[in-house]
């Protein structure tokens, strides 16, 4: 018998409306003395409010996070970091500023607390990815979790709408994928089916962009949940294509999973007969891909790749690319069944 084990990852979580304000207390926990704040250039204002609280642990702000983490960013925020003499960050935004975070983990062993302000689920898995010459690359190591995650409600009030939206998605994913993993497990599944019925009963109300303070929370839960199933299974088919389109044509990530999540669920689900059950159920539909594609159409995501200027002409180098290192699926797919997806996905015709 060759069952995978499951282990549980080290989480320090604080979650609920205006816990930003213990995020001094978490830095204190995590023994971090002189806390470089991580941001975006659209999020000065969180870092500003994250000093506030801080104090004199905070020694600086490096606002330059962006999407794909790419190698140049990484370097200059290891400078900065340097300069300023900085024993760890405060990633304060989302999934790019986190994934930022992780980066300087990685490369420097700089410990961090994350205050993520999205739904994308980064902050509870041991993944790191970074851009370098077109190609994402993606590890996994322990040392990138945070050391604590504050999950507060408020934070999220001011996501525009379609970022809600997409990066909800994006967890979504992340729970599809570990239902149907080589070491997916009962916990993960109850949590995955969980996760998703969370964010499938928040998604409508981000898509109004007033969403109100109980459906941020049921979508932060849901981020977590969704982010967890992520962190202890193996990314399957549909994380490894939008892996591939993010790095070579430099596509929005989030967006990328919306557009691409139905197509790759009804690929793999009639090979998944448990994992598609499961979707169905969290889904309340009969048909889990053809629910998904409803559910990415009517909260305004986009839903195709040509939406995101992706040319078709350029479909036949993404198949190549994702099958050199392909990962692991619960249906071999060869390159002809690739492109058919592809083309699906490209057109937008409904799952
Ligand atoms: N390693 C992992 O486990 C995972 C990594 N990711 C990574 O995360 C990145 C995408 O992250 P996302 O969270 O989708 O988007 P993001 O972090 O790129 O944010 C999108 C935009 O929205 C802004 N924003 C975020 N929160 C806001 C708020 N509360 N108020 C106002 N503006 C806000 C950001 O500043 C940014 O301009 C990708 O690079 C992806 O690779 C995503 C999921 C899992
Ligand atoms: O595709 C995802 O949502 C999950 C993992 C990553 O994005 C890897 C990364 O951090 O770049």
């Amino acid at each position: 018998m060759n069952a995978p084990a499951y282990e549980a990852l080290p989480a320090r979580v604080v979650f609920g409306a205006g816990s930003v304000a213990r995020l001094a207390e978490e830095t204190d926990h995590a023994g971090l003395r002189r806390v470089l704040v991580l941001c975006t250039p659209t999020q000065r204002g969180l870092a500003g409010h994250a000093t506030a609280i801080l104090g004199e642990r905070a020694v600086g702000v490096f606002e330059q996070a962006r999407m794909h983490v790419p190698l140049a960013t990484i370097s200059d925020a290891l400078v900065v970091a340097a300069e300023l003499g900085a024993d760890g960050c405060v990633a304060a935004g989302g999934g790019s500023t986190i994934g930022l975070a992780k980066a300087l983990s990685l490369r420097a062993g700089l410990p961090y607390v994350a205050l993520p302000t999205t739904y994308a689920g980064s902050e509870m898995t041991p993944i790191w990815g970074l851009t370098e010459d077109f190609r994402k690359l993606t590890g996994r190591d322990r040392s990138v979790l945070p050391r604590a995650v504050v999950y507060d409600p408020e934070l999220t009030a001011t996501v525009p709408a379609a970022t809600a939206v997409t990066s909800g998605l994006n967890a979504i994913a992340h729970a599809v994928e570990a239902l149907y993993a080589p070491d997916s497990s009962p916990p993960i599944a109850a949590m995955a089916e969980r996760g998703i019925r969370d964010l499938v009963e928040a998604l409508p109300v981000l898509g109004t962009g007033t969403p109100d303070a109980a459906t941020r929370a049921t979508a932060l839960q849901g981020a977590w949940l969704c982010g967890t199933c992520l962190g202890a299974t193996t990314m399957g088919l549909h994380h490894k294509v939008c892996h591939v389109l993010g790095g070579l044509l430099d596509l929005p990530h989030a967006e990328t999973h919306a557009a691409m999540l139905p197509h790759v669920a009804a690929f793999n689900l009639p090979a998944a007969p448990d994992a598609a059950a499961a979707v169905r159920r969290a889904l309340n539909a009969p048909d889990a891909a053809a629910a998904l594609s409803k559910l990415v159409t009517e909260s305004g995501a986009p839903s195709s790749l040509a939406e995101l200027g992706v040319r078709r002409s350029q479909l036949r180098a993404v198949a190549e690319e994702t099958l050199i290192t392909p990962y692991a699926n619960p249906r071999p797919i060869n390159r002809q069944d690739l492109l058919h997806l592809l083309e699906k996905a490209w057109s937008g015709t409904p799952a």
